[in-house]
């Protein structure tokens, strides 16, 4: 079965430096990636080139089927790619409720949205994805008073209104405390029964809680591809990236 996101031969050069170097990935349908690598791998610029942010010096990316690398990033978006970057941008002086039907309609004047929510099947989606993200008990607080975490999970259900295929995140504990980092990884357990999930993350207890799939990436090429059992046993990981956070 060919993967729902395939990144053949990918190369990115900003000036004379070459960060992606040849890089190849597929991602299969309903399954969650975590990418690791060293500081500087180029995790986020992989990102950026598959959400059309930047355009690769060579090589392609393939959604759906479909050749995505020469589209526009809003084009991308559409399609049904969908990113969650570290710092949160919801608007804080809106509820949780209405940060939800902005992510949805895109319009920020919360009466507008009233109306347009009030059409059958928008309540109940919005509902089941405020389940999902862990919010049901939280709709009609402010979002300015939302905890660290809360903060993420509604940034997070915000990306998941627009009913992305894939879903890209950046870091998405960063700052979280334990108990935070314990609900996320619930979550996207419950996440990957909709969506298929790459996400870039560093703290590998919780790759170790959360992946079907590590990718490690090192120097802009594919180091190694497999279940977490088996990169923690490739000596090649363990001298470039374990190795190297040991030594930290
Ligand atoms: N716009 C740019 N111009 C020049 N160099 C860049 C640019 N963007 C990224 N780089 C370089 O590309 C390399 C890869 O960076 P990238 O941010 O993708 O790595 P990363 O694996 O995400 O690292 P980290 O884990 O620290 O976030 C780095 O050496 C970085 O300095």
């Amino acid at each position: 079965m060919p993967g729902l996101l395939e990144i053949h031969n990918l190369s990115k050069s900003f000036d004379a430096t070459k960060v992606i170097n040849d890089f190849s990935m597929e991602v299969v349908e309903g399954t969650l990636c975590c990418l690791v690598g060293p500081n500087g791998a180029g995790k986020t610029t992989t990102m950026d080139l598959v959400t059309g942010r930047i355009k690769p010096t060579s090589g392609k990316v393939i959604f759906a089927g479909e050749d995505i690398t020469a589209k526009h990033e809003h084009v991308i978006a559409r399609a049904g790619i969908g990113r969650k970057f570290q710092v949160p941008a919801v608007l804080r002086d809106l509820t949780v409720r209405q940060n939800l039907e902005v992510a949805y309609s895109r319009q920020t004047n919360p009466f507008w949205n009233l109306f347009k929510f009030r059409k059958a099947g928008l309540k109940e989606k919005l509902d089941e994805i405020a389940t999902l993200g862990g919010l049901s008990g939280r709709l009609n607080e402010r979002a300015g008073i939302l905890s660290h975490g809360e903060t993420q999970w509604l940034e997070i259900s915000m990306v998941l209104m627009q009913e992305p295929r894939l879903l890209l995140m950046d870091e998405p504990i960063a700052g979280m405390t334990e108990g935070e980092i314990e609900k996320t990884a619930r979550i996207f357990k419950d996440l990957r029964k909709t969506a298929t999930l790459i996400v870039v993350e560093h703290d590998m207890g919780f790759v170790r809680e959360i992946a079907d799939v590590v990718t490690v990436m090192h120097m802009g090429s594919l180091l190694a591809t497999g279940t977490i059992s088996e990169i923690e046993a490739d000596a090649r990981v363990r001298d470039v990236y374990l190795g190297e956070k040991e030594a930290a």
